[in-house]
């Protein structure tokens, strides 16, 4: 629980809710002239967790982590960055924000792209920038532009790295490189992030790297918040069954549980389910086999029902904001 005592119109004074909580949103939605990118999200991403955001295209992810990298304003509601709005000094200062599109300048050469970051940024670790570069084999004398592209997503990694944020916001940072250096960004930045106590925030569709990277989660569809919360506690609320149907049909009392998803495939089906508070007690024994989901299961089931509840953890709650739409 934030117990920031903020709403939707009082976001709280500079420095609330304080560093325990990097992002707050405050019911934000987004409209663009098609319509409703974004509606009335509210969670809270404590700070230090490695979060992942994860929803089918065109849910909304890259219009929430431009809300929160102050590259867009929301059109409701309001999001706070350690207390901070996203335009102000204070937010811009702790926040580096690595997007799908990499604006580096392309005469530039990688030392003169570092040079402006270290400029550009008075907390700026040269050695870190320059390590991550190194990694790579990419010539520092090399010009942005005569880069493949997963090097240049290599550079701008170093340029988010190098200014040593306390949020750093990737959109779907990974998506041009090979698996073998995907493997290895990843584990520089659990390291970074680890040493440093930085928050992320990142976009993927790639569910199997989430497992050993992610410790939280966000999930939306349609625009919608689904699921927010620590990884384990989500896992644990839900149940993944598999048993044999009687002519399509699957017990009644399923419904006495949140039922996510249920599939058949010939005889067998298997259903997500959030069991209700007695647990999984009560449902039809013998011909039902339950286990906890992986995440790549639970998230599965999310991105095939967008229509699906949603759950958040109490950590991931805005209560007072619960309060004012109740
Ligand atoms: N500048 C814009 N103008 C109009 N509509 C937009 C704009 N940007 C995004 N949208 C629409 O808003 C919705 C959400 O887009 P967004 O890019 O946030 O989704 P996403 O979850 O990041 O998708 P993807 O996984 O495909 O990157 C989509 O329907 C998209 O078409």
């Amino acid at each position: 629980m934030n117990g920031n005592g903020a709403g939707y119109g009082d976001p709280g004074e500079p420095g609330e809710p304080g560093d325990d909580t990097a992002i707050a949103a405050y019911g934000i939605g987004k409209k663009y002239r098609r319509g409703w990118a974004l509606r009335d999200c509210s969670f809270r991403l404590p700070a230090g967790r490695i979060c992942g955001l994860v929803g089918p295209n065109g849910a909304g992810k890259t219009t929430l982590l431009g809300i929160a990298g102050n590259l867009l304003e929301p059109t409701t509601g309001t999001l706070r960055v350690f207390g901070e709005a996203p335009e102000s000094e204070g937010a811009n200062r702790r926040t580096a924000f690595l997007a799908q599109e990499k604006p580096l300048f392309r005469r530039f050469t990688v030392e003169e792209t570092l040079r402006l970051g270290r400029e550009l940024n008075p907390g700026w670790d040269q050695r870190a920038a320059e390590d991550i570069v190194r990694a790579g084999n990419v010539p520092m004398a090399a010009r942005i532009g005569t880069l493949s592209g997963g090097q240049r997503t290599r550079v701008a990694f170093a340029l988010a790295f190098g200014k040593r944020p306390d949020l750093l916001i990737l959109d779907e940072p990974m998506s041009d490189l090979d698996p073998l250096v995907r493997h290895e960004m990843m584990g520089t930045l659990l390291a970074e992030a680890t040493e440093h106590g930085t928050t992320v925030l990142m976009s993927t569709h790639m569910l199997s790297e989430l497992e050993n990277v992610c410790d939280y989660l966000v999930v939306i569809a349609e625009g919608g918040l689904r699921l927010a919360g620590e990884v384990d506690d989500l896992l644990e609320s839900h149940a993944l069954l598999t048993g044999a149907h009687v002519d399509g049909q699957l017990p009644a009392n399923l419904a006495h549980h949140t039922v996510v998803e249920t599939r058949t495939s010939g005889r067998q089906f298997t259903a997500l389910v959030r069991p209700g508070p007695d647990g999984l007690d009560g449902l039809d024994g013998g011909a039902w086999q339950a286990e906890t989901p992986n995440l790549e299961e639970l998230l599965l089931g999310y991105l095939r029902s967008p229509q699906a509840a949603p759950l958040l953890t109490p950590s991931a709650r805005i209560d007072d904001v619960q309060a004012v739409a109740a």
